[in-house]
């Protein structure tokens, strides 16, 4: 299995990068959603950032007031470090299962869409990385058109993530969003061909499929190769036997005869 990380700033264009992976029918974990649901009204996310945060932060309907906690932590490092504290485990173990599901069902290649891949370590379990860059005049004006929040707000925004320059430079590939939608698609379709090249031995072995394949290999090489590999125990266990030394012996005979089962 290929786990793409998808990454950038914030605005700076990876969620309409991974509708267009979607578009292609790669499925895409996104951790903004995972995110959501692990601060849905009732689960443990949602009680440990009201225990933290205090019911202030609820909506009536007993829901996080999302725009309010967003102030809240956007304006204060001490508070959005805190935020990440509580949710991170979710946060991981939700982006673990997705990525379980996926595999369940298949899926060679899948791109994780993580904001903070770099800051929260999860480029480790990704390769290629892919960065959707943006010049800093776009990305302010495009956070404040879409959110319709002042410059301030979307400058706190931008601040509170690792600077794009510097994801740039870790990435295995950019994209350069700052142009129109023509140019990005353009630069997509030739990242896509990259993405969706074979699967290496390594990207194979860790798919399903691959998986399948060494455990049907390895019945097949017993079935064909239990007269050898029986008689092979058979005098390994003789020898140890009049050694003196055979504490295995039991596993040994029991080994025989599940082969002789097979
Ligand atoms: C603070 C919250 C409630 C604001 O919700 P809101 O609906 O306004 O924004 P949304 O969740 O859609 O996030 C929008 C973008 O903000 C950026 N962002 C979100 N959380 C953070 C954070 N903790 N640090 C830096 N940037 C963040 C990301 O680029 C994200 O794509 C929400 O973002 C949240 O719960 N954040 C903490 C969880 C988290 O780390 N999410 C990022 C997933 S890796
Ligand atoms: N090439 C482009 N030209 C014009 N507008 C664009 C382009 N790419 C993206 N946008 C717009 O910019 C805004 C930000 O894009 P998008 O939501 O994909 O960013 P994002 O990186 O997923 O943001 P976030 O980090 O908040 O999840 C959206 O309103 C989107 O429609």
């Amino acid at each position: 299995m290929r786990i793409v990380g998808l990454t950038g700033g914030i605005a700076s264009g990876k969620s309409t990068v991974s509708n267009l992976f979607k578009g292609k029918g790669i499925p895409v974990v996104d951790a903004d959603l995972v995110a959501r649901e692990v601060l849905r009204k009732g689960t443990g996310g949602w009680k440990r950032v009201v225990a933290a945060f205090g019911e202030d932060i609820l909506l009536g309907n007993g829901e996080v007031d999302r725009a309010r906690l967003g102030q809240i932590v956007f304006s204060d490092p001490a508070k959005r470090q805190l935020l990440n504290r509580l949710l991170a485990p979710f946060i991981s173990s939700g982006i673990f299962w997705e990525i379980v599901k996926l595999w369940m069902k298949g899926s060679e290649v899948i791109v994780l869409d993580v904001p903070l891949l770099f800051e929260a370590k999860m480029d480790r379990w990704t390769k290629p990385i892919i960065v959707v860059w943006i010049n800093p005049e776009t990305q302010l004006q495009r956070l404040m058109n879409r959110d319709g929040i002042s410059e301030e707000q979307a400058i706190n925004r931008i601040n509170a993530q690792m600077a794009l320059d510097l994801k740039r430079t870790k990435a295995d590939i950019v994209i350069d969003n700052s142009g129109t939608m023509e140019e990005m698609k353009e630069q997509f379709e030739k990242v896509f061909v990259q993405v969706t090249r074979p699967l290496t031995w390594k990207e194979f072995g860790m798919s399903r499929n691959g998986a399948l394949w060494a455990i049907v290999s390895i019945v097949v090489a017993v079935l064909v190769y239990r007269n050898t590999l029986t008689a092979a125990l058979m005098v390994y266990s003789h020898k140890s036997s009049q050694s003196g030394g055979d504490s295995g012996g039991n596993r040994r005979n029991k080994l025989i005869s599940l082969i002789y089962l097979l």
